[in-house]
């Protein structure tokens, strides 16, 4: 990557802070604030940006020379150790970047590149050195304990790091709760445990008492999992790290069983919760098809984006109906939910219907006493669909005249989440630790660690913050479900014309039938979705009223 140029127009933060003659430290390795260059000071926060040839934009991520210049580096001792030393180029390549985007268009810019995770010959920690100390925070996630396990195993393993420390209790864990020292021994099986080790907490993110926690500890690298919530906290200790001029690396590891983290490919324990959510889809099929005129209801996690019931429905293949928070549905009348469940009980005298907990809040709100309340983290507290829905359709079917159903509903969600991780998220757990931890060896700090189109990245926090993950219902995959389960996509075509006019007019044929299953063209969308994931997920949330809150 060589062809790299920095127009003059393009800041690149890590050559000009070098320029910067380097301040006075005290005790841990902090800058103090009278001695710290005004350069300094103007120059944090700011995003790193690179363009290069034919479009090409490195959008990278802070290192610890842009605000110490004259951090040592060492040889990564890895080069001596015999199970990496005979791998061939096992260093990653210092300029090496991950594409965003890997369908383009002849003549087409080559788009957002994120830097390549790996080990680096050179590190900016000697391994008595380091002090590094583990967090996980938000709601429980299928992995978090092989997260925590290959952290500490590679740490030790990879690096000869020995002071590893256990942060209890979330975000607050550093100021409030206990702290416990973690060794390979220690955590040697907990891989196979749900939960996490260190528990968790939401709220309780006191930024100053939590740097101030750091700094007092002498804690340099600092790898914090959780969820989008998690990661914007991340991102403001990173904030004040660098403020205060702390040689401490800040590192994200995206967990969210909902998969609804930016950029990356998918979330860790989210195929696992997928796999359980199988299990309560197979007990509703198997009572509702026990029973004349059955329905089975499962309720799966999702808070504001459906892709656990979405792929769960996918995998079935027995579900009926999914409901999902980006895709408004209605209950009465033509295309409505009633009828298609009348529909599909006279054609197969039983049905199975999903719904995420996310879906329909609007609809409950409107016949129940609305409620605006939220956790301890700011997130939207959710009023039970599964329950609602339940009952509506009971209701519904037990006016006269109406058929005689037979209701079952069944809600897994907190049993989808607490079990240990499945096979293969614990080998994406186990490769997310490990790029994390070289990440931080190599000096790259305010980053959050993922896959993007299957090789693993370096994303600065700001990329997998400002925007949530959704499910684009005008995507192919949600087209696939509607051709699955054959359900009503309950769109108007006045929903469809303005979210079709908004983010591709130039792409999309006009709409020439009445929606009823599925999308008319809904596939052209994708083609073009890589683009236009951000507007696509906002306009869908516009439309279904969810909030875009956290
Ligand atoms: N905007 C924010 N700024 C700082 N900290 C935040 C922010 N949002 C959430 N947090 C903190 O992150 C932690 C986890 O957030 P939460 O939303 O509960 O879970 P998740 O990280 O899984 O989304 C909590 O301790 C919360 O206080
Ligand atoms: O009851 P809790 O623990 O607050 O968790 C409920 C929420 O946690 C989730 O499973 C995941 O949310 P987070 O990613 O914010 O942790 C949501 O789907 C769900 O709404
Ligand atoms: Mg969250």
């Amino acid at each position: 990557m060589g062809s790299i140029s920095n127009p003059p127009s393009i800041f690149d933060l890590r050559s000009s802070l070098s320029s910067v003659s380097a301040p006075a430290k005290n005790g841990n390795g902090a800058i103090s604030r009278s001695d710290r260059p005004m350069a300094l000071d103007l120059k944090l926060n700011q995003r790193k940006i690179v363009h290069g040839d034919a479009g090409y934009v490195l959008e990278d991520v802070p290192h610890l020379t842009d605000y110490i210049p004259d951090a040592p580096n060492y040889p990564n001792p890895l080069q001596d150790n015999p199970a990496y030393s005979v791998v061939k180029q096992y260093f990653v390549n210092t300029d090496d970047t991950v594409a965003q985007k890997i369908v383009v268009h002849k003549g087409s810019p080559r788009g957002t590149h994120f830097r390549r995770a790996g080990p680096r010959q050179k590190v900016y920690f000697e391994s008595d050195e380091v002090h590094a100390c583990i967090v996980t925070c938000g709601g429980l996630c299928p992995g978090l304990n092989t997260v925590i396990r290959e952290i500490v195993c590679g740490l030790a393993h990879m690096y000869g790091v020995t002071k590893i420390l256990g942060i209890e209790g979330g975000y607050r864990g550093f100021y409030a709760r206990n702290t416990i020292s973690l060794t390979p021994k220690s955590v040697n099986d907990i891989h196979k445990r749900g939960g996490t080790i260190l528990s968790t907490s939401r709220g309780g993110h006191d930024t100053s008492k939590i740097v101030d926690s750091i700094q007092d500890r002498g804690i340099n690298q600092v790898y914090i999992i959780g969820g989008d919530g998690t990661q914007k906290g991340a991102s403001v200790i990173f904030e004040e790290i660098q403020r205060r001029g702390l040689k401490v690396a800040v590192v994200g590891i995206p967990k969210t069983i909902d998969n609804d983290i930016a950029v990356i490919d998918k979330s860790f324990g989210f195929d696992t919760a997928v796999e359980e959510a199988q299990r309560a889809i197979n007990a509703a099929h198997v009572e509702a098809g026990s029973v004349e005129n059955g329905i089975g209801v499962v309720k799966l996690m999702g808070r504001y984006s459906g892709f656990i019931a979405m792929y769960a429905t996918l995998a079935s293949r027995d579900v009926d109906c999914c409901l999902i928070p980006e895709s408004p549905f209605y209950l009465e009348g033509k295309g409505g939910l009633f009828e298609f469940i009348e529909k599909r009980l006279k054609e197969n005298g039983h049905m199975v219907l999903v719904v995420a907990e996310g879906a329909g809040q609007e609809l409950i709100a409107e016949s129940m006493r609305s409620m605006n309340h939220e956790d301890a983290s700011g997130n939207k507290l959710l009023l039970d669909v599964g329950l609602w829905l339940s009952q509506k359709i009971k209701d519904h079917f037990s006016c006269k005249g109406k058929m005689t159903i037979n209701l079952k509903y069944i809600d897994p969600t907190y049993m989808i989440r607490a079990v240990p991780a499945n096979a293969s998220d614990n080998v994406y757990s186990t490769l997310l630790a490990h790029s994390a931890l070289h990440g931080a060896m190599a000096g790259y700090t305010g980053f959050t660690v993922g896959p993007v189109n299957g090789r693993h990245a370096y994303i600065p926090f700001y990329r997998v913050t400002e925007a949530r993950n959704n499910v684009v219902i005008t995507d192919r995959m949600w087209a696939r479900l509607l051709s699955s389960t054959n359900q009503p996509s309950f769109l108007t075509l006045k929903d469809i014309e303005s979210v079709r006019n908004v983010y591709s007019p130039k792409y999309l044929p006009p709409i020439k039938e009445p929606i009823y299953n599925g999308l008319p063209n809904s596939g052209s969308a994708e083609e073009h979705h890589d683009d236009q994931v951000a507007d696509e997920s906002s306009l869908v949330n516009q439309i279904s009223g969810a909030t875009t809150k956290h």
